[in-house]
């Protein structure tokens, strides 16, 4: 086969994404001690973050060139807004907290700068940049499920097995697939300048992903609280 754009991509974020791995939250994550509180920080944010990354997948229907296309973002909107924010809705049920409290939680800094970034990036773009925004957030918790799977015990973590079962699950595999492949179709046949804008994109997203688990871990909301 030929190679891919997605390929190309693999091998840039490759040692960044490794990163991931050794970060305290994700670590805590796979070897089952993380603590609660963190936890429930990542999941009111990662709540409030996939609200708004939904709508780069609209933005993605809308952008698109042909009814394929169109299908597949939609498909992709179905999945975040259903399947994935679903395990988010069964933890807070878990923990307590109401549906009310997930969907208005406050977003912090961190959060606020990647979304503002991807849905500039994609509004001001064309459908390709809308594909190049999403890939990273798809594809790395899927690369992270996978690793974290592996670890003796994880899958059947009584608090964190779901998370694990969840992005590391057939489902979530072929919605990280169906991201890359959209991305490797629209970066057919474009000229060099345009590939290394799309992979600044990823990368830039990738080094959002990590201030994110940081933001997590360090249960940031922003550096000066009202009195
Ligand atoms: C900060 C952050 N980044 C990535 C994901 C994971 N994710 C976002 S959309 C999508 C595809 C289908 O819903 C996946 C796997 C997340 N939850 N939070």
């Amino acid at each position: 086969m030929n190679s891919q754009f997605t390929d190309r991509i693999w091998k840039r974020v490759e040692p960044l994404w490794n990163n991931y791995l050794e970060h305290p939250f994700v670590k805590g994550l796979g070897e089952g001690w993380l603590e609660e509180e963190k936890f429930r920080h990542w999941l009111k944010q990662d709540y409030v973050y996939l609200i708004d990354y939904s709508r780069l997948f609209a933005l993605g229907s809308a952008k698109a060139h042909n009814l394929a296309t169109m299908n597949e973002f939609s498909k992709l909107l179905h999945g975040t807004l259903f399947m994935e924010m679903d395990l988010h809705r069964g933890y807070a049920e878990k923990f307590g907290i109401s549906r009310e409290d997930l969907e208005n939680t406050g977003a912090a800094a961190t959060t606020t700068a990647y979304t503002s970034y991807m849905l500039n990036v994609a509004q001001r773009g064309s459908i390709e940049h809308v594909a190049a925004t999403v890939l990273a957030c798809a594809w790395s918790y899927n690369f992270i499920g996978l690793k974290l799977s592996q670890i003796e015990g994880a899958l059947d973590h009584e608090l964190y097995g779901n998370w694990i079962q969840t992005y590391s699950s057939e489902e979530f595999t072929d919605l990280a697939e169906s991201c890359k492949q959209l991305m490797n179709t629209l970066a057919e046949d474009k000229p060099e300048r345009e590939l290394a804008e799309l992979e600044e994109i990823i990368y830039k997203t990738s080094m959002f992903e990590y201030m994110f688990w940081d933001m997590a871990e360090n249960m940031e909301t922003w550096p000066v609280k009202e009195s």
